[in-house]
C-alpha cells in the first residue's frame, strides 16, 4: 500500500471497533488517521463488526463533507479487515483543552458551541443522527491553531434515516422516526458536559444522589454563587436545552439562531463579552 504507519506513533484511539493509528502517505508525505475495522468472519462469531455496519459508517461519512466533521479520504478492504483513511485530527479532545483553562470566556465557549452546532445541524439536515455525541467524540483539529477548529468524530453508531424508513429500536418494536426527532438528538449532552466540566452544574445537589435526582427530574436552578458571572443570554440558552421532553428542546438550527450564539444587538454582544464561565478545577 502507499501508506505506512509510523509504528513509533502510539494508537490515536482504541475502541469497540478496532483501533485508529496515525499513517503516513508515502507519495505526498501527508499524515492521515487509519481506522482498522475487523470484519466478522462468520455470522456466528462475536469478534469484529459485521460488514453491513461498516458499510453504513462509510456511507454516512461519504454523505458528510463539512469543516466540522471528520473527513473520509479512502477505504481499503480485505477479506477480514476494512481500513478507513480519515483526516488526521490531532488536537485532542475539546474537553481536555477546556479543562486546562483557568477561565473560559463565554465568547470562547460560543466559538466551540457554534462549530459543534454547525456540524450537528449539517448532519441532521442530511437526516443522519450520530447517536454517540459524547465529549470524547468532539475533538480539535489542532490545538495550537489561533482559532481552534472543532471536528466531530466516530460515526460508528451513526444512522441515516431515509424519510419514512422503519427503524427498529432496541426493543425491536418497529417505529417511524419523524425528522423532528432526529433533530432532537440529545444536543444537551455536549453542552451539559461543557457546563459540568466548568464545575457549574445547575443540577448540583448537596449529595451525588440528590444531583442525580435533579438531573432525572430536570430540576435545576442557577445558583448565584456560581452563575453570577454568566450572562442572562447564556442562562436562557441553557434553559432552552435542558428541557425534559426532547421535542421541546431547541434543534441545532434553532440553537444557531439563539441570540447567545447570534446576538441581535450590540448590547447583547457587550453583555456576553463581560461574562465568563468560571472553571472550578
Ligand atoms: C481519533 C481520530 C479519528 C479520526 N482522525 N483522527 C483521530
Amino acid at each position: 500500500r502507499n501508506f505506512f504507519s509510523s509504528s513509533s506513533v502510539p494508537e490515536l484511539k482504541n475502541g469497540h471497533f478496532g483501533q485508529v493509528r496515525e499513517l503516513l502517505e508515502r507519495a505526498s508525505g501527508t499524515r492521515w488517521a487509519g481506522k482498522f475495522l475487523k470484519i466478522r468472519r462468520s455470522s456466528c462469531s462475536r469478534l469484529g463488526l459485521d460488514r453491513s455496519s461498516v458499510e453504513r459508517e462509510v456511507e454516512v461519512l461519504q454523505a458528510l463533507q463539512h469543516p466540522n466533521i471528520m473527513a473520509l479520504r479512502h477505504v481499503f478492504e480485505s477479506r477480514a479487515e476494512v481500513v478507513l483513511i480519515l483526516e488526521l485530527i490531532s488536537g485532542g479532545e475539546l474537553f481536555d483543552f477546556i479543562a486546562d483553562k483557568e477561565n473560559l470566556l463565554e465568547s470562547e465557549a460560543i466559538v466551540f458551541m457554534e462549530q459543534i452546532l454547525e456540524g450537528v445541524g449539517f448532519m441532521h439536515s442530511k437526516h443522519i443522527a450520530h447517536f454517540d455525541l459524547k465529549p470524547e467524540n468532539i475533538m480539535l483539529s489542532d490545538k495550537e491553531a489561533p482559532k481552534p477548529n472543532i471536528k466531530l468524530i466516530d460515526f460508528g453508531l451513526a444512522h441515516r434515516f431515509l424519510p419514512g424508513e422503519e427503524y427498529r429500536s432496541m426493543g425491536g418494536t418497529p417505529q417511524y422516526i419523524p425528522p423532528e426527532v432526529i433533530n432532537h438528538e440529545p444536543l444537551s449532552t455536549p453542552f451539559y458536559s461543557l457546563l459540568r466540566l466548568s464545575g457549574l452544574s445547575p443540577f448540583q445537589g448537596e449529595t451525588n444522589e440528590e444531583t442525580l435526582r435533579n438531573v432525572v427530574a430536570m430540576n435545576y436552578k442557577f445558583d448565584e454563587r456560581y452563575f453570577s458571572t454568566t450572562s442572562n443570554m447564556a442562562k436562557d440558552f441553557i434553559q432552552k436545552l435542558l428541557v425534559k421532553n426532547p421535542n421541546d428542546r431547541l434543534t441545532a438550527e434553532e440553537c444557531l439562531n439563539h441570540p447567545w450564539i447570534k446576538p441581535l444587538t450590540r448590547k447583547q454582544v457587550a453583555n456576553r463579552n463581560r461574562s465568563s464561565i468560571n472553571m472550578k478545577n
